[in-house]
């Protein structure tokens, strides 16, 4: 089979991406396409598959595949790369327009010349059962003392249309991201498993974080991973609210913005890497 794809990255945060306005496939083969083409050595190589396909309510669809072959519910990074996919492509006509990811419609604005994106990522999801996370229901998870292989921490927990948990750490160098990560991934405590992001504050505006990713491992950027620490970071008292707060991740940076209620805004590049075809 001849799959045609774009790759695209956001800060390093890289994935194969199908076009299915122009080409349709059976429902059970995005699992097995996310695998071969994540896979360095047999297939691609990426962080996995995006899918970019027409939808009822008139927005330009995406659905995110992990490496493993899961499907995520929501992608920050594949939001920007879609956006510009979209408007370059001509798949829109205007530089504002919405995407409907599995979590919900998000508004993405092109700013065209320099590839750089902004999306409206919608409100956090703070309480318990919205993460999810086991134990009562309605509970903001702020601060929560959580015990994993034998390592002390606390954690603070937000769902960006995914889950995240967050851990405040004093030096991003000696965070336990691969010790760990699987480990919080994998806790019994997420029904659904977690992204597990290790946030260093810098300042007041500025933080490193760094995630190990549900169904991926690490990788170089996470943005709703980058929207979740700004919101566990200004939960906490650590970060200012309604101002640009700037995340240094592994393969670059973002702006994240959020007024402590309403809509987390992210800003930052979108690349387009290559056109060719996946043999499978
Ligand atoms: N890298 C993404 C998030 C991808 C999905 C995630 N691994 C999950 O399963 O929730 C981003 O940029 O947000």
């Amino acid at each position: 089979m001849k799959i045609p794809f774009t790759k695209m990255h956001g800060l390093g945060n890289n994935y194969i991406y199908l076009d299915l306005f122009k080409t349709e496939y059976e429902e059970d083969m995005f699992p097995v396409i996310a695998r071969k083409a994540s896979d360095v050595y047999t297939g691609i190589g990426s962080d996995g598959l995006i899918l970019i396909h027409p939808s009822e309510t008139g927005a330009v669809g995406m659905r995110i595949f992990n490496k493993d072959g899961s499907e995520g519910w929501n992608c920050g990074n594949g939001l920007r790369c879609v956006a510009r996919y979209a408007y370059e492509r001509g798949l829109v006509d205007n530089v504002k327009f919405q995407i409907e990811a599995k979590s919900g419609l998000v508004h993405a604005e092109v700013l065209i010349d320099d590839g750089v994106v902004s999306i409206n990522m919608g409100e956090p999801r703070l309480e318990r059962a919205l993460i999810p996370m086991i134990g009562p229901a309605k509970d903001h998870v702020i601060a929560e003392p959580f015990s994993v292989a034998d390592v002390e921490l606390e954690l603070t927990a937000v769902s960006m249309g995914n889950p995240h948990a967050l851990f405040f750490v004093d030096n991003i160098k000696e965070a336990l991201i691969t010790e760990l990560g699987p480990s919080i991934e994998n806790d019994t405590r997420f029904p659904d498993r977690v992204n597990a992001g290790f946030v260093e504050v810098l300042s007041p505006t500025e933080m490193n974080y760094r995630v190990w990713e549900r169904g991926s491992g690490i990788t170089e950027a996470c943005g709703t991973g980058a929207c979740a620490a700004v919101v566990a970071a200004i939960l906490n008292g650590h970060m200012q609210k309604e101002t640009d707060i700037h995340v240094h991740l592994s393969g670059g940076d973002l702006l994240i913005k959020w007024d402590g209620q309403g809509n987390v805004w992210m800003t930052g590049e979108a690349e387009i890497i290559a056109d060719g075809i996946l043999y499978i």
